[in-house]
């Protein structure tokens, strides 16, 4: 690929005759085919925008001119023209390139996004703020047929179309499709625009006369780009946008780099609002992903990049879903589905190909989705919706106000729970505990294997006055691990001999806890493990059988999110932790550590799904805790301890400050404020809490393996914090 790799950035890119594009683009094309079938990735997107990407690219001076992709997942083409091509050998591999646009990898990534239909808002907010100091660069947005299908963009739309001196390029990548085809009254819009008959005659026209000619000789081509360039002319400019107050360029060739650039540079001189309608084809150059009917590969994994055939998936926890939702679909005529433009990957292809009628494809709306699900309970029905967990974040509101508060049934089904790997941070489903834990009345089931999920999902579409959530994980479920017994809604899946410590194991969480209590059995701690099946709300037997124990730990695949509030918001691990508080102090709540994006932190979270079990234990004794005093002025009692655990012996050879350490972790999972000294550990808090956890330090020291300890403890009642009384040192 020597055309490619000797671009350094969009500069040489510019400076190449237009002659040598179509070769950079095939080169493009092979390399697109070739390191995705190595790493998987979004192919069929991007092979869909290498033409209109090299246009951009020539037209607007990046990164001076902002380019926004819309959900990102189409900006490879924009990577590798933007100095990124090496990286693509460890594209989405931990610290290779990212899935999608990043800021700290070019400066060419003004926005690192992944969820859908926010660019016009982006490139409205960029257009504003240069306009506001005397700038009058353009900003331009790239934005798919099926992300205009969010309420986003339309959002955005009325205001960029508001003001017609700010130079906002829109350009709508038309391929038709989302995954599958783009359903909706915009979509036909596009599409009446996209098939006009003289457009599309003349297009089939210019294609035969290409395939006619042996060889694609510059006069042949200059003629025929004559001829479309001319088509854009004769077709006049259509309603939908124009009557918005858009001016409107297209329909275009956005597989033609010519018609292309000039479309872009006509949209660039005019100075103020306008769209670019832009016709591709999905999978464009590959033939196995331009003909697939499902989602012409939107995103696949490693395949053979010769015959394009792809290892056949082990079963996965979506299928279970979807195989039980028809069941269930079968026998309730009242239980219809909804997706959010996700149909295949959420599990629902099945269910629509059966109940096509009972089934809503909404586009991508996560929000319109739950609120529409809403009026589908009150009209009489059971909606199931199904997104992925990371979407859900989008549809909070509408799920707390307009479902739950109304007391509308309606079942959520999260998809892509917990960590999801090579996809990035955004895409871990990590936020659903903690969002859904204050939505009042709310279920939510966390299955642990197939049979779990099936009757999770049956146990949702029975209740009748509020939302259930049934959340999994991606990839294949375990086999089925039996309950030795229930309690309530949660199942006993391992009984230590001794209650030294109840371990409350989360869904997919479930076979490492019992692996973890099979090791904590060998060094002598008994732990019995409990999965709560449902997460929320926290069954009482589950907080009684908390309170038989010694030290209660929790472990959920979620975020962290909103730690530092009070009540928690989390989920099972925090309200465990506070009613057992009440009675046995020793509860510490475990999450496996989730990345957390965010500009200039974001962290190498592309690895794969490396089992998390293995970051537990340090990242518990990671936890930081901030002060707490939401008690201050509400006359509760604090009260400052220190406390130095002296286990006999300190630890165990392999680990010689184990038995310390087991004591420091049940203090920093406690939520007081502590300070670890060199000497012992400094704790300030409710004296309830206080109380509780020095003896859950002491005990932790005993359950982590201590044949004998002394704890050393002050305790001081005092009107003072711990900052106070150490400020003036510091
Ligand atoms: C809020 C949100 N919901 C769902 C998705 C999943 N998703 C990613 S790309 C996509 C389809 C995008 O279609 P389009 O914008 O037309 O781009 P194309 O892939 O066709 O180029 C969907 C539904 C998402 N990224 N964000
Ligand atoms: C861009 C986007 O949001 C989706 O395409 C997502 O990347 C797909 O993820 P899965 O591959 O896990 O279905
Ligand atoms: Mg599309």
């Amino acid at each position: 690929m020597p055309l490619l790799r000797s671009l350094q950035g969009p500069e040489d890119l510019r400076a190449l005759p237009s002659e040598a594009l179509p070769t950079l683009a095939a080169e493009i094309r092979d390399a697109l085919v070739s390191s995705v079938a190595k790493t998987g990735g979004h192919l069929g997107p991007n092979l869909g925008c290498v033409e209109l990407t090299i246009a951009l690219h020539r037209v607007f001076d990046s990164p001076r001119e902002p380019i926004v992709f819309d959900t990102g997942h189409q900006a490879y083409v924009h990577k590798m023209l933007t100095g990124r091509v090496e990286g693509f050998e460890r594209l989405r591999q931990r610290g290779g390139l990212s899935g999608y646009p990043s800021r700290s990898e070019s400066e060419h990534d003004w926005v690192e996004n992944s969820h859908a239909s926010t660019s016009l808002s982006y490139a409205d907010g960029l257009a504003k703020a240069f306009a506001v100091r005397g700038d009058t660069r353009p900003v331009v947005a790239v934005i798919g047929d099926g992300a205009l299908t969010g309420g986003m963009a339309w959002e955005a739309l009325n205001n960029i179309a508001a003001a017609q001196d700010r130079p906002v390029v829109i350009v709508v990548n038309d391929n038709g499709r989302s995954y599958s085809p783009t359903i909706g009254g915009v979509a036909d819009a596009l599409a009446t625009l996209r098939l006009r008959p003289g457009y599309e005659n003349a297009l089939l026209q210019v294609r035969q006369a290409l395939h006619r000619a042996p060889v694609v000789g510059s006069a042949l081509y200059d003629a025929l780009h004559a001829i479309k360039k001319g088509l854009k002319d004769v077709l006049s400019p259509q309603g939908m946008f124009e009557d918005l107050g858009m001016k409107y360029v297209g329909p275009v060739d956005g597989h033609d780099i010519e018609v292309m650039e000039s479309a872009l540079r006509r949209a660039r001189s005019f100075g103020g609002p306008v769209i670019v309608h832009a016709v591709t084809t999905k999978g464009f150059g590959y033939a196995p992903a331009e003909t697939d009917q499902i989602d012409a590969w939107h995103a696949t994994g490693v395949f053979d990049p010769d015959s394009g055939a792809s290892t056949v998936a082990a079963r996965d926890w979506t299928t279970a879903f979807s195989d039980e939702l028809v069941r269930i679909g079968a026998e309730r005529s009242d239980v219809v589905a909804i997706t959010a433009a996700m149909l295949h990957p959420t599990g629902l292809a099945a269910f629509a190909e059966r109940f096509p009628e009972r089934t809503f494809d909404v586009g991508i709306a996560e929000q319109h989705a739950l609120t529409s699900a809403a009026g589908l309970a009150m009209g009489g029905l059971h909606p199931v919706v199904a997104v992925y967990s990371t979407f859900l974040n989008r549809a909070f509101d509408q799920l707390l106000m307009d479902v739950a508060l109304h007391g509308q049934p309606v079942t959520v089904v999260l998809d892509r729970a917990g960590v999801t790997g090579t996809d990035g941070a955004s895409h871990n489903g990590m936020w659903d505990m903690s969002i859904l834990s204050v939505v009042p009345g709310m279920r939510l089931a966390a299955p642990r294997d197939e049979s779990t999920l099936r009757e999770a999902l049956r146990e949702s579409v029975a209740v009748t006055d509020g939302p259930t959530v049934v959340r999994f994980p991606k990839g294949p479920p375990p086999v089925d691990i039996p309950a030795l017994e229930r309690f309530g809604p949660a199942d006993v899946l391992r009984r230590g001999d001794r209650p030294d410590v109840l371990l409350v194991a989360v869904g997919s969480m479930v076979p490492m806890c019992l692996a973890v209590a099979e090791r904590a059995a060998d060094q002598g701690i008994e732990v019995t493990v409990v999965d709560p099946r449902w997460v929320l709300p926290v069954a009482p037997e589950l907080v009684n059988l908390a309170a038989g124990h010694r030290l209660v730990v929790t472990v959920e695949d979620g975020g962290r999110a909103g730690e530092r509030a009070r009540p928690h918001p989390g989920a099972a691990g925090p309200r465990v932790r506070r009613a057992g508080a009440r009675r046995r102090p020793a509860a510490a709540v475990l999450r496996p550590r989730q990345p957390r994006p965010g500009a200039g932190r974001r962290r190498p979270d592309r690895a794969g799904r490396r089992p998390p079990h293995r970051r537990v234990g340090r990242d518990a004794g990671r936890t930081r805790r901030r002060p707490r005093r939401r008690n201050r002025g509400r006359g509760a009692a604090v009260m400052i301890a220190e406390i130095q655990v002296a286990p006999s012996p300190p630890g165990t050879p392999g680990d010689p400050h184990a038995y310390v350490e087991a004591a420091i972790a049940v203090i920093q999972a406690a939520g007081l404020r502590y300070e670890v000294g060199a000497l012992g550990t400094t704790v300030e808090g409710e004296d309830d809490v206080v109380w509780a956890t020095l003896r859950s330090a002491h005990e932790a020291m005993l359950a982590a393996g201590a044949p004998a300890g002394l704890s050393h403890i002050k305790v001081a009642s005092v009107n003072r914090t711990m900052d106070s009384l150490t400020a003036k040192f510091r």
